[in-house]
């Protein structure tokens, strides 16, 4: 075990990536790309990064991984500054997925996931192995149909899942996604996302994920940072409590217009009923109410009710209870917001 390694999992567990007044001033810039970044992702959370084009997104994410090196200002991961491991060890711990992939065209899919893998020594037997369950995780089955072929011969959609299952390979702490989903076309790009999430809640990677979809930051998030163009920081928090407080109106513009649609989608009935009173009496002419189930959207939910055209709809888990219009249209806030990971 070489000295870092050891250093590694001593912080085992610990796999947060803090970043303290980071910033970074390309040569023969005026101006910072990324002006005094404080940002703190907590061990196994995903964070998505979003902001205009040339605000820095990238640039955050390649100081992590010292692809880029800081002008000032300091990054951890796990607690140890990152300026006091060598860049390769550093990396060997760094899951990176880029869009486009970035597989090797001559190498293939077994030889591409294998690279990281080869370069920490394991043997054949283990390298293998561990192919063969990443390309199950990435569902990329029966796996002997996808080992030998080069990534030519692969769509964009299993393209980018070869690139995540190499970017998982050496089952690293930490994981940094720079638009990975950005060559998709928008359905492959709607299922690799949900994939992603599943694999995401399994393997439990601190991720920071780099995004100028706005969409996909709220549906991927446990929470986002959005940067203004100059590269500081605009607001860091929840997708709901982004979407429900922006904090000025660049963050507001930023979410779009349809920043209401956006949270109802994000809420579920069940997380509406959770917070309001359990021992409400059902009304009278509830009978004629819609049925929703507790695991539908608030937006679906409300398009039952105003096709239904009733001041309510009953909840098909939890019998006797029920929501109304106003509490879909208006969710009260949420007792507490501790549900993020971490
Ligand atoms: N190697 C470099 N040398 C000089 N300037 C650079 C370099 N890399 C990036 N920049 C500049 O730094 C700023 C931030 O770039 P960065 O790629 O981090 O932005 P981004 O938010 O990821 O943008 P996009 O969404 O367009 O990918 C830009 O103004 C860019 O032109």
């Amino acid at each position: 075990m070489t000295e870092h390694a050891r250093a590694m999992s001593e912080h085992a567990g610990d796999s947060s990536i803090t970043f303290e007044r980071a910033t970074k001033t390309y040569p023969g810039q005026g101006a910072p790309a990324l002006d005094a970044l404080d940002l703190a992702v907590k061990s196994g959370e995903l964070v998505c990064l979003v902001g205009p084009s040339g605000g820095g997104k990238t640039t955050a994410l390649q100081l992590v991984n010292r692809l880029v090196d800081l002008t000032s200002g300091t990054i951890r991961i796990g607690g140890r500054d990152i300026m006091t491991l060598a860049p390769i060890e550093l990396r060997r711990t760094i899951g990176y997925a880029i869009q486009a992939s970035g597989l090797f065209p001559h190498y293939t899919v077994a030889e591409n996931i294998a690279i990281v893998p080869s370069i920490l020594k394991w043997d054949r037997a283990r390298i293998r192995a561990r192919t063969a369950e990443l390309l199950e995780l990435v569902g990329l089955t029966p796996v002997e149909d996808w080992l030998d072929r080069y990534p030519a011969q692969l769509s964009g959609g299993q393209q980018q899942r070869v690139g995540i299952a190499r970017a998982l390979a050496a089952d690293p702490p930490v994981m940094l996604m720079d638009e990975p989903f950005g060559a998709l076309d928008p359905i492959t790009r709607l299922s690799v996302q949900d994939e992603f999430l599943e694999i995401h809640q399994r393997v439990g990677k601190t991720t920071l994920f780099v995004t100028h979809d706005i969409d996909e930051a709220i549906k991927m998030g446990d929470r986002i940072a959005i940067l203004r163009p100059g590269g500081t920081l605009a607001q860091f928090d929840t997708p709901e409590q982004i979407l429900l407080h922006p904090v000025d109106e660049f963050v507001a513009e930023f979410l779009g217009a349809e920043r209401g649609l956006k949270r109802l989608a994000l809420t579920t009935v069940g997380e509406v009923l959770e917070r309001v009173r359990p021992d409400a009496v059902l009304p009278a002419g509830a009978a004629q109410w819609p049925v929703v189930s507790a695991a539908m959207t608030v937006r679906e939910a409300l398009a039952l009710v105003s096709v239904a055209g009733t001041d309510g709809a009953v909840v098909a888990e939890a019998p006797g209870r029920f929501v109304t219009l106003g509490e879909l249209v208006h969710p009260p806030a949420a007792r507490d917001t501790a549900g993020v990971a971490g």
